[in-house]
């Protein structure tokens, strides 16, 4: 099953889709092997953002002009395909992720859109790999999408690492509406970080309720 907006009927999202520009031939193609990968059990069903996220990333990529980009969480490689197409030809964006498999998909995929010089994939834990980062600003746009408790320290970290006026794009910031009543920890992690967002002069903050959850930080 292909993820989709959780606060729409699949009759609506599909009408979503059908009104937006369509996925290229590369991406399709990845969003059905991933759920074909899911089938089968060899990964996560609910990891990949929706298609039409990703036509708003590969949309907001374009229209913020960002030339250098930074996605933490990349799996098979969807998000970041969109984010590359934005791109202009000399952009770059560098992928932060630990799983040498799933990424395998992604580095296929990238390299069969014509996309793998402008995108570099650091295997590894997330924070340090970030951490290593001249903490100068560098990235116009960011996009968080990996494990949630670290979310909080992936927004500190970014900070003085993005230009003035980048963005930052944190998913799944309505956890399927649960950050009204956490049941677990990463549900916890993302109600209390909206909450301190919400309240932090340094980000211009708007949450989308878009697929699972979308929040937009541009650094003031
Ligand atoms: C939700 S998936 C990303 C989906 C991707 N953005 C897409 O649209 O296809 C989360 C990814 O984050 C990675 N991840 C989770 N915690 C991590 C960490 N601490 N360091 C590096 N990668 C991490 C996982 O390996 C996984 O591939």
């Amino acid at each position: 099953m292909t993820p989709r907006s959780f606060l729409l009927t699949p009759q609506l999202a599909e009408y979503v889709r059908a009104s937006s520009d369509p996925l290229d031939e590369v991406m399709a193609d990845l969003v059905r092997e991933t759920a074909e990968l899911a089938a089968r059990g060899e990964v996560s069903a609910t990891m990949q953002i929706a298609p039409e996220q990703g036509v708003l990333m590969r949309l907001l990529t374009t229209a913020l002009g960002a030339r250098t980009a930074i996605e933490i969480g990349t799996f098979t490689g969807f998000s970041a395909l969109c984010i590359a197409r934005g791109l202009p030809a000399d952009g770059s964006l560098l992928c932060l992720d630990r799983d040498e498999q799933v990424t395998a998909v992604a580095r296929r995929y990238w390299a069969r859109a014509g996309l793998a010089d402008r995108i570099e994939l650091r295997l590894g834990d997330a924070l340090p790999s970030l951490r290593s980062l001249p903490a100068e600003p560098t990235f116009d746009l960011a996009f968080v999408d990996a494990d949630k408790t670290g979310y909080a320290a992936y927004v500190a970290e970014l900070h003085p690492r993005l230009r003035p006026n980048g963005v930052v794009l944190l998913d799944n910031t309505l956890r399927d509406g649960r950050v009204l009543d956490p049941r677990d920890e990463d549900d916890r992690a993302l109600a209390e970080l909206n909450a301190a967002l919400a309240a932090d002069p340094r980000w211009e903050t708007a949450l989308l309720p878009l697929a699972d959850g979308l929040t937009l930080l541009r650094k003031r």
